[in-house]
């Protein structure tokens, strides 16, 4: 059976305009990224059928559960997981992970039979007749995760799942919900700020800004390649904005070389990615910058200047410190034009 989840979405909310399309390979996984209010929980409420279409299509498999009509939450097999558990309080947990078989029809006996082999696989066999308040957090994320797939939805929505479990919690949970999706089949959407999640689920990522598509690729060419400022720096680039001419970004105090797509015409607003590797600091240089900051993270150390570059360095170096002018050269920077239509090259589809 495919869960094949094909969507062609556009959603109004007041001002707000989302008009996105979305295809998910039957038992795969799309990350959805953009900035704070660019769309994606409305894209995901969506899908959820929590949130109404003003126009386009939603189909999983052979099933439309928008178009002609819409179908309700509760019928449509599509599971959205949040940040926040959202357990039944009133219910214990073993009665929180057999709802929705019950309500698919399942007799309670066998439902509870079920939600005890989820409470086994979840390492929670001793709280199912507790209520959630006397779980911790991560417990209870443990617990929506059982209750979401024990319904066996054909599309899981990831909405940011991990975001607010500790540093204990969160590899486990992750763990678990990666073994599930792939043991279940399910097919799956994460809205995640964080492209290491990315990478590791999904095989395409869409990126969204005000409400539509402005980058869709694959997690491996948004690290290499990155179309936009906003996926240049959740790959770890510094990003430096400008004006192209004469091969050259021009800031409003700077002007830095870089390596331009065929694209770029003189004149053209531009952003610049360079990575930390690639800046290399001195006493003489391109840009005559002033220390912003220095950081150190596993014996390297990050000199922040303000232009926006980042220089990485060994920490044996004899480190300039906060304030202090120094000389910043990038050896290699990706220039792109600052507005970016969705890639036409690349397909739409996962
Ligand atoms: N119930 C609502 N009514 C009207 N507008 C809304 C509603 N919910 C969200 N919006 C608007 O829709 C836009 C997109 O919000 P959405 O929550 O989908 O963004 P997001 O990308 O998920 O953001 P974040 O990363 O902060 O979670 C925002 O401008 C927001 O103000």
């Amino acid at each position: 059976m495919s869960r094949e989840l094909v969507a062609t979405l556009e959603v109004k909310r007041a001002a707000f305009t989302v008009a996105v399309d979305i295809a998910v390979p039957s038992g795969g996984c799309v990350a959805l990224l953009g900035p704070n209010g660019s769309g994606k929980s409305t894209v995901l409420g969506a899908l959820a059928g929590l949130v109404p279409l003003t126009a386009g299509a939603v189909r999983v498999g052979d099933r439309v559960l928008d178009g002609d009509a819409h179908m309700p939450p509760d019928r449509r097999r599509v599971t959205l997981l949040e940040q926040k558990p959202r357990l039944f309080p009133h219910l214990s947990v073993a009665d929180n992970i057999a709802f929705g078989p019950i309500a698919q029809g399942t007799p309670r006996r066998e439902a509870l039979a079920l939600a005890r082999e989820w409470l086994r696989r979840i390492g929670l066999s001793d709280v199912g007749r507790r209520r959630p308040e006397r779980l911790s957090g991560g417990q209870q994320q443990r617990v929506a995760i059982a209750r979401a797939l024990a319904a066996e939805p054909d599309v899981l929505l990831l909405d940011e799942p991990f975001a607010a479990l500790d540093a204990t919690s969160a590899p486990i949970i992750r763990r678990l919900l990666a073994d599930e999706l792939s043991r279940t089949g399910t097919t799956c959407v994460l809205v995640t700020h964080d492209l290491s999640d990315a990478w590791q689920w999904a095989s395409r990522c869409i990126v969204l800004d005000a409400g539509r598509v402005v980058e869709d690729a694959a997690p491996a060419h948004i690290v290499a390649s990155p179309a936009t400022p906003f996926s240049a720096a959740l790959a770890g680039y510094s990003v430096i904005h400008g004006r192209w001419a004469d091969g050259t970004v021009i800031t409003d105090d700077h002007v830095i070389p870089g390596d331009a797509g065929g694209d770029v015409r003189d004149g053209d607003p531009v952003f610049g990615a360079v990575a930390p590797r690639d800046v290399g600091f001195g006493e003489s240089g391109v840009v005559a910058d002033r220390v912003r900051a220095v950081s150190v993270r596993a014996g390297r150390a990050y000199v922040e200047g303000e232009s926006g570059l980042v220089a990485e360095a060994p920490v044996t170096v004899d480190l300039p410190t906060a304030g202090q002018s120094v000389w910043l050269t990038p050896h290699r920077m990706i220039v792109r034009r600052a507005s970016v239509q969705p890639r036409s090259s690349e397909s739409r589809t996962a």
